[in-house]
């Protein structure tokens, strides 16, 4: 069951990818990987190369901000996190404009709240937005709009975003990219005999059970409990998720070739 649907996967045409704030950094030191960053920017437009249409769902932006103002870790006052997600999404965006460039594709910004999904004129904009992106062949880079966003209007975490993203522009497949190789029965940083989960298909009370806030960095925000809620987003779109490990991120290469690593949700019927 698991390997049949894993197949059907290299012919996804529509991919939302979801990086982690802790997949772009140092875990020692906090501050970006680029060697990392590197990789993610080739795979991705190898993907574009291969004719599919990609999103990425970027993070980091507080992160960065906060390493470049020299904090220890986040900060946790709204309008400190905000000044920044100010500072590190313009430092971001500079990291991958230049990356892409170097590899001929053209990634643009979107920046979004939980606004521009429930207001049904700016969530059509936005819509027609990414799917005109999409058809010129550009890498649109979304973020939560951190610096305007409110603690009442905040989607507040990025795998929640990344599947209302799936939802609006009907993307085949969402691949969350995390500190962990998908979903434990338990948290596995405290549970040492937690298991991997390789096949989800309905999130019933049971799935719901395992999932934990985040433990693994200090960087993390939602941990498996968003992961969850954006897979049941994605299933009742009849869109599959992933949820790998973003140590490596030529894991998407694997992925997409339908290699059995990480945790995927799918429907469980023919698609
Ligand atoms: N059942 C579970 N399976 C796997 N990880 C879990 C589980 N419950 C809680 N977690 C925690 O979720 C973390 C991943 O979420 P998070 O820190 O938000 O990562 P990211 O920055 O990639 O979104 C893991 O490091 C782990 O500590
Ligand atoms: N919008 C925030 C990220 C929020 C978030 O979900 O973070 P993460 O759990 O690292 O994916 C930022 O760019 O810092």
């Amino acid at each position: 069951m698991n390997q049949k649907y894993r197949n059907k996967l290299k012919q996804k045409k529509r991919i939302v990818v979801k990086i982690g704030s802790s997949s772009l950094a140092h875990p020692e030191t906090g501050h970006l990987d680029l060697n990392k960053i590197e990789v993610l920017v080739r795979e991705l437009s190898d993907l574009v190369n291969q004719n599919k249409e990609v999103v990425l769902v970027s993070s980091g932006a507080i992160m960065v901000g906060s390493k470049t103002l020299g904090f220890s870790k986040k900060p946790q006052e709204l309008a400190l996190k905000q000044a920044c997600a100010s500072i590190g999404q313009a430092r971001l965006m500079m990291i991958y404009q230049k990356l892409f460039s170097e590899y001929n594709q053209i990634a643009s910004q979107i920046l979004m709240t939980n606004f521009t999904i429930q207001n049904p004129n700016s969530k059509k904009n936005a819509r027609n937005t990414l799917n005109a992106l999409l058809s010129l062949g550009v890498i649109p880079i979304v973020n939560e709009n951190d610096t305007v966003a409110t603690e009442e209007i905040e989607v507040g975490d990025n795998d929640t975003l990344s599947a209302m993203v799936a939802s609006l522009i009907d993307a085949e497949l969402l691949i969350l990219l995390s500190d962990i190789d998908g979903l434990f029965t338990d948290d596995p940083h405290q549970n040492k005999e937690a298991k991997l989960i390789e096949f989800v298909d309905s999130i019933d009370s049971e799935v719901l059970s395992m999932a934990k806030e985040s433990t693994g960095s200090n960087v993390g925000t939602g941990g498996m409990a968003t992961k969850l809620c954006a897979a049941r987003i994605c299933m009742e779109k009849g869109c599959d998720m992933l949820i790998a490990n973003g140590c490596d991120f030529h894991i998407l290469h694997d992925l997409m070739e339908g290699k059995n690593a990480g945790t995927l949700f799918t429907k469980g019927e023919e698609q």
